[in-house]
């Protein structure tokens, strides 16, 4: 009877260290990881992924994903954020994301201009007033050289 107890104690000692050298999902503070840890996690029954600095787990989505495991496996333990983007994956996509999140990618490790900040500078915006400001000023100059041109004609 003495022993039951024993093993049973052993087992729930072995079940919290489980829990302690598992991915955590503290819900106080926000689990930092550095490149190299994540690239370990490079096979189909472990497989960590970064998009937009932000790790995931995603072992349990590898056989749901609809675009197949393959591609997930190519990129595994490394950064995915290009091949995610290249697919133009839906808002659904996006939102499944959050279920497999465990952490962020070390503030050491994170590529120092961000494609975000481009994309910004390169915005719509900054070139559209320069798309309509030329043909307006051709349009005028054409318009003041008929009058000239118009002008002289009358008084010849
Ligand atoms: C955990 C990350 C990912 C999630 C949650 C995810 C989710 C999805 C979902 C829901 C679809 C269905 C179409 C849609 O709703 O957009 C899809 C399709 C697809 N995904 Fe992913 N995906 C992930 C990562 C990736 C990565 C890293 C790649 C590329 C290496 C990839 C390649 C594809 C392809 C090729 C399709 C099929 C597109 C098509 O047939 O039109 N996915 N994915």
């Amino acid at each position: 009877m003495g022993e039951e107890t024993e093993s049973s104690v052993k087992r729930e000692n072995q079940d919290v260290k489980d829990e302690n050298t598992r991915a955590p999902e503290e819900d106080s503070g926000v689990k930092y990881y550095k490149r190299e840890e994540v690239q370990i996690h490079n096979m189909s029954k472990d497989t960590w992924l970064i998009i937009h600095d932000k790790v995931y787990d995603i072992t349990s989505f590898m056989e749901e994903h609809p675009g197949g495991e393959e591609v997930l496996l190519e990129q595994a333990g490394a950064d995915a954020t290009e091949s995610f983007e290249d697919v133009g994956h839906s808002t659904d996509a996006r939102e499944m994301l959050q279920q497999y999140y465990i952490g962020e990618l070390h503030m050491d490790d994170r590529k120092k201009v961000s494609k975000k900040e481009v994309y910004i500078t390169t915005s719509k915006d900054t070139r559209s007033w320069t798309t309509w400001l030329i043909p307006t000023i051709a349009a005028v100059l054409v318009g003041v050289m008929y009058r000239y041109y118009m002008l002289e004609h009358k008084s010849s």
